[in-house]
């Protein structure tokens, strides 16, 4: 494990720091004027769209408001920015024009950090799936047939793909119960969070083009929180045979800062045992999940947030390499700014479970609140925030915090729903 490098930013030396010099995630900021790259330092964002400008780091779209033109660069590129910035940030190299980039980040606005491209969701957490399988299904028959041997997924959508503290109104949609004889349109009352990691496509593969897991590691540029809301009465009713769709096309959160993989490098971690062993396109080379402490608060309106969750990123049965190489195996064109959610992130027992669904065990069971509110589904004004963080020795790398605010669903003009 290598140790903190110290920084002249001495916010970013603190212990508890999300940020320190070991990290410096991308994302996109801006103070009043046009949104632009930054990296995140302490409690500081620095301005690479104006180091860019100054000459002091080469061209690589620094100042338009996406990281897209930086991530299709590739490995080499993302080598020497990052080599080039920590030797402008350690401890004792403190210039004039550095230390003008810099901006507190709670003076800031973030942005969405890059254009997302496409939107895949994998399933890729075990528990997760066994507990979805048991409640939506057959408890007997609770793991798909196909499920370990593959990863599954769907295609999401990018168009409602929001960074960190958007906040949006209770999706509308068809709701049919068990009982009922007929569907009705209305406002969700089963709205859930998903606790998710989202792996980021740097580098784009082409039509046709097969890519080993190794190539798909080596494409991949970093990893943000990822919260996809899910609205599990719309789901329940509308998804077979085809999957999800507007039970989670309504909004997919994002953090606002990207972890490279550079600085997730010294938490990788080892898959599990295989139960079948995977075909040669998919097959394990090497530690390729990351030990990632993941945690979920909810707060009532002008409540406190309580922690609901704690698990970790590393109880997952497939790696993100492992499913990009599965996404381009058919000769699916990847490209840069896609996002591949992991997949709710369930770990093995009840307070590591990732989504209330799970929770509750569908709705059955309440989650009471610190402030003694009870809950199972999400209702309006809550707030629900994913928090996430490797563990160094004497350092963390942080992701920042991934949150959203529900509002009251919109009725049509008329006033009916
Ligand atoms: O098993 C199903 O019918 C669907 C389960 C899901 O909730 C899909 C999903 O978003 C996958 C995941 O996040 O793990
Ligand atoms: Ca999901
Ligand atoms: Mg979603």
């Amino acid at each position: 494990m290598p140790d903190l490098i110290r920084s002249w930013v001495e916010t970013a030396n603190a212990p508890q720091s999300p940020f320190p010099l070991n990290n410096l995630p991308y994302g996109v900021f801006s103070a009043g004027d046009s949104p632009r790259c930054a990296v995140a330092i302490g409690n500081s964002v620095l301005d690479l769209g104006a180091l860019q400008s100054a000459g002091v780091l080469p061209e690589h779209g620094f100042a338009s408001p996406a990281l897209n033109t930086f991530m299709g660069k590739g490995k080499k590129v993302w080598t020497d920015v990052r080599q080039k910035l920590t030797e402008l940030l350690r401890e004792g190299n403190k210039t004039q024009a550095v230390a003008d980039a810099l901006h507190d980040m709670s003076s800031v606005t973030t942005h969405l950090p890059f254009t997302v491209t496409e939107y895949t969701d994998f399933y890729a957490g075990r528990q997760h799936a066994f507990n979805v399988g048991s409640l939506f299904r057959d408890p007997k028959n609770a793991l798909p047939p196909n499920w370990l041997h593959m990863p599954i997924g769907y295609n999401g959508r990018a168009s409602t793909v929001v960074v960190s503290g958007t906040d949006f109104h209770r999706p509308m949609g068809q709701l049919k119960g068990p009982q009922d004889d007929t569907p009705r349109f209305g406002p969700s009352k089963r709205l859930d969070i998903e606790l998710e990691m989202g792996a980021v496509v740097g580098t784009p593969s082409e039509m046709g083009q097969r890519i080993s897991v190794d190539q798909a590691d080596d494409m991949i540029f970093g990893y943000v929180l990822l919260n996809d809301w899910s609205a599990r009465d719309i789901q329940a009713w509308e998804y077979q045979p085809l999957g999800p769709f507007q039970a989670k096309a309504f909004a997919t959160t994002i953090g606002a800062w990207v972890v490279t993989k550079a600085a997730l490098d010294p938490f990788r971690c080892d898959t599990p045992p295989r139960e079948h062993d995977l075909l040669r396109h998919i097959k394990d080379t090497g530690p390729m999940l990351y030990d990632i402490d993941l945690s979920v608060t909810m707060a009532a309106p002008d409540g406190e947030a309580t922690e609901i969750c704690r698990t970790n990123y590393n109880t997952l049965y497939y790696s993100a390499a492992q499913q990009l190489a599965h996404h381009a195996s058919s000769g699916c064109a990847m490209r840069t700014g896609d996002l591949l959610g992991s997949g709710t992130i369930s770990g093995p027992e009840k307070g590591m479970f990732g989504s209330l669904l799970e929770m509750t065990w569908g709705g059955r069971d309440v989650i009471t609140l610190d402030d003694g509110q009870t809950r199972t589904f999400i209702e309006d004004g809550d707030t629900l925030t994913l928090n996430g963080h490797a563990q160094g020795d004497g350092y963390r790398i942080g992701f920042g915090p991934c949150t959203g605010t529900i509002l009251p669903a919109r009725r049509a003009k008329d006033g009916r729903s």
